[in-house]
């Protein structure tokens, strides 16, 4: 299902948001996970490595915008706003504690896509009160506890994060401890999608794991 974008920018289908870690994509390696994972039915990638140089990240960038080129699946850039542009990127994601949403969008330009992480409904409020075309959709976590952020806030959970929907006149996407069991229970939480690393990236078959994602969440309703 796809949600109502800024003005004059094409709907953006976030119901299985794929967030890359190479680590757990392992031997297989990150664009062949992506590709999989596209196959299987994931909407929307983001490439996030805290420990590649901008380098290594760029090159690993391209190879993924090739595996993603003519699926109409944006990619965007975890942290790294800077290197959105050589990627050939859609967009960048931002935290509360990375570059300022208004500065990252003044360094991306009007056309390019915009991610803010929040984990509470004031963190929503504070983002209101910069220009909405600032922003074109929220990451709302952690939903559950999760190894694969450390230092993680305080997991919302199913009815935490309607209280961050209801307030947020941006589409939201649920992140953290979320699986195909998981999956269902985030649904009619007013949530346009589900982003998941592990349940990707460390599944045996990337391509089975987005397909059943995909099923569990079905339109979010
Ligand atoms: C879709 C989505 N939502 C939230 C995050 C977390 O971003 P951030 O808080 O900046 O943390 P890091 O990912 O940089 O560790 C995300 N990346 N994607
Ligand atoms: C990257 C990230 N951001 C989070 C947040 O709460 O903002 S939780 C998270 C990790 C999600 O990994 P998994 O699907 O393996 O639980
Ligand atoms: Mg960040």
């Amino acid at each position: 299902m796809s949600t109502p974008a800024r003005p004059g920018r094409a709907p953006l289908d976030l119901s299985v948001y794929l967030v890359t870690d190479t680590g757990m994509c392992g031997a297989r390696g990150v664009p062949a996970t992506v590709e999989a994972a596209v196959a299987g039915g994931v909407s929307v990638v983001q490439l996030r490595d805290h420990d590649l140089t901008d380098e290594e990240f760029v090159a690993l960038g391209r190879q993924v915008r090739e595996v993603l080129a003519g699926t109409g699946v944006p990619l965007i850039v975890d942290d790294r706003v800077h290197l959105v542009e050589q990627i050939g990127a859609d967009g960048a994601h931002v935290g509360q504690r990375d570059v300022p949403a208004a500065d990252a969008r003044s360094a991306l330009g009007p056309d390019r896509l915009l991610g803010l992480s929040v984990s509470t409904p004031q963190q929503v409020r504070t983002a209101i009160d910069l220009d909405p075309g600032v922003l074109d959709y929220l990451g709302v976590g952690p939903m559950w506890a999760t190894a694969t952020k450390p230092g993680h806030a305080d997991p919302l959970g199913p009815d935490g994060v309607a209280e961050v929907t209801v307030v947020s006149p941006w589409p939201c996407v649920a992140i953290g401890g979320i699986d195909v069991a998981r999956a269902p229970r985030l649904r009619g939480r007013g949530l346009a999608g589900i982003a998941v690393v592990s349940a990707i990236c460390a599944a045996s078959d990337p391509c089975a794991a987005a397909a059943e994602l995909r099923r569990a969440w079905g339109d979010g309703s």
